[in-house]
């Protein structure tokens, strides 16, 4: 029946209803991305900020070039301007000497066109007097000691085309262009192109000021003891990690305990203030798993429950106009859901660009067997690994378990398994994500 393999997912008064294969009940990470993205708008908030502060900003205008860069033609060496048509008029046999009619330095341009018979001295960076046609580095030139004549090497001579040394206006940027579109993650090369355009100012995404706070009875804060059975609190800081990462403004809240009147008077403050929730616990179907009945009280759960592992019982729902994300409390399943959902989403909310949310994802021979059923897509703890040929192959950290946190910093990218991917056999192709093109990396 079509029903039992479909998630309904509800919102904002829309029913979805999702083909999730054999998994009933659980969307698969893509369809529930992009029923989020359609649902949570791209946040209207912007401001301009100074260059040196847009680093890790979400770009939210088209720059378009102003100048030409470079401006002018100009030199690409030190070295002698030339005009070809001179060196065709000098003898065609041996080196040949030259007189030095003036020099062209970065800054102070040679005023005037080439005299006839002539070479410039010229600096990398200098203005292309006119007439010149390349430019032959100083390498291959002697000049006498006051430097009114050089020498230049025959071969040199032979060897000199039209434009060589020489880059021309425009060449790097040409006025008018989209030199940044808006929704680019910003780089420090962004920054800089942006400066070379003698910005000083860009407007950028304002940070979504995000609430974390991690749920659990069972949970110790730093620095105070740890109760019998007890576990320090250590999902907060992979939160409040993963979205200062991506420049959002943070709110530690803290530990709530699991009780409901606790829990609910801490959301509804929270999301006075606040355009994201971000909590971790207490999203499964336990006794103490109180977070779903509480958002459902103080507003709406859009979704709960993705065919993924680890993170499986993510929620998604909203308060007012904050959205809530409830990642589930295993730490590993915090990481791996905040990085693959809740990453993307706030990046999305932010108004980042598709192409810039891709990770960086490669295909890699398994160095493993791996016995595996088919229904949710599932992320390995991983590393690469040189093996005995030389070949690069990924291997997995030995426990698959959400729990063992240590896997995460033993790991330098996850191993993907697609929803429909059955056992893994060694030297079968696998998809690998490096941490490094992970956006809060
Ligand atoms: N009967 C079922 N049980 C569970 C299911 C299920 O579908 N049916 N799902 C499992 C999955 S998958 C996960 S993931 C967990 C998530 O549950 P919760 O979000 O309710 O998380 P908790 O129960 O609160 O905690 C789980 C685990 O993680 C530890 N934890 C929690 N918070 C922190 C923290 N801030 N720092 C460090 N460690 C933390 C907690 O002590 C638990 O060990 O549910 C499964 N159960
Ligand atoms: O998310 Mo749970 O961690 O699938 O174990």
């Amino acid at each position: 029946m079509a029903e039992k393999n479909a998630a309904s997912v509800s919102g904002s008064g829309a029913k979805v209803v999702a083909d999730i294969g054999s998994q009933p009940g659980l969307t698969p990470l893509d369809v529930a991305l992009r029923l989020a993205c359609e649902q949570v708008a791209v946040s209207d908030l912007i401001e301009t900020r100074d260059l040196t502060d847009c680093f890790g900003a979400i770009l939210r205008e088209d720059v378009i070039a102003a100048v030409n860069v470079p401006s002018v033609d100009n030199s690409a060496m030190d070295g002698y301007a030339l005009r070809l048509a001179d060196m065709a008029a000098l003898p065609q046999k041996g080196d040949v000497t030259m007189p030095v009619a003036g020099v062209s330095l970065a800054g102070h341009p040679f005023a005037g066109e080439i005299p006839v018979g002539r070479a410039i001295r010229i600096a990398t960076g200098a203005a292309i007097p006119a007439g010149v046609d390349a430019v032959i580095i100083q390498e291959n030139v002697t000049a006498n000691a006051d430097e009114s004549e050089i020498r230049i090497e025959r071969a040199a001579i032979d060897r000199l085309r039209h434009g060589d040394n020489i880059r021309r206006a425009g060449e790097d940027v040409k006025q008018g262009m989209v030199i940044l579109p808006a929704g680019k993650r910003l780089r420090p090369q962004d920054v800089a192109v942006a400066a070379g355009q003698g910005r000083a100012h860009l407007v950028v995404a304002r940070p979504l000021r995000v609430a974390v706070f991690s749920t659990g009875d069972e949970l110790a804060a730093q620095g105070g003891e740890l109760p019998p059975g007890g576990i320090y609190d250590s999902n907060r800081f992979a939160m409040i990690g993963m979205m200062r990462a991506i420049g959002c403004d943070v709110t530690d809240l803290g530990l709530l305990r699991d009780d409901f009147t606790v829990l609910q008077t801490a959301l509804a403050d929270a999301a006075q203030h606040h355009d994201v929730i971000l909590t971790s616990g207490g999203v499964s179907v336990g006794k103490a798993d109180l977070l779903k009945p509480v958002v459902d009280s103080l507003g709406e759960i859009h979704a709960w429950k993705l065919a993924i592992k680890p993170g499986k019982p993510l929620m998604r729902g909203r308060i007012g106009d904050c959205l809530v994300l409830g990642l589930p409390g295993n730490p590993v399943s915090v990481m791996v859901s905040g990085l693959l959902y809740a990453v993307p989403l706030l990046l999305h909310m932010m108004g980042a660009r598709n192409e810039d949310r891709a990770a960086v994802r490669f295909p890699v021979p398994a160095g493993f067997n791996l016995k595996r059923g088919t229904g949710r897509r599932e992320w390995l703890r991983a590393r690469l690994h040189r093996n005995g040929n030389g070949q690069l192959v990924a291997l997995p950290f030995h426990s698959s378990s959400s729990g063992v946190l240590s896997s995460m910093v033993w790991a330098e990218g996850l191993i993907e398994l697609a929803e429909n991917r059955g056992s893994v056999q060694q030297g079968e192709i696998v998809e690998y994500i490096a941490f490094a093109g992970l956006q809060a990396f």
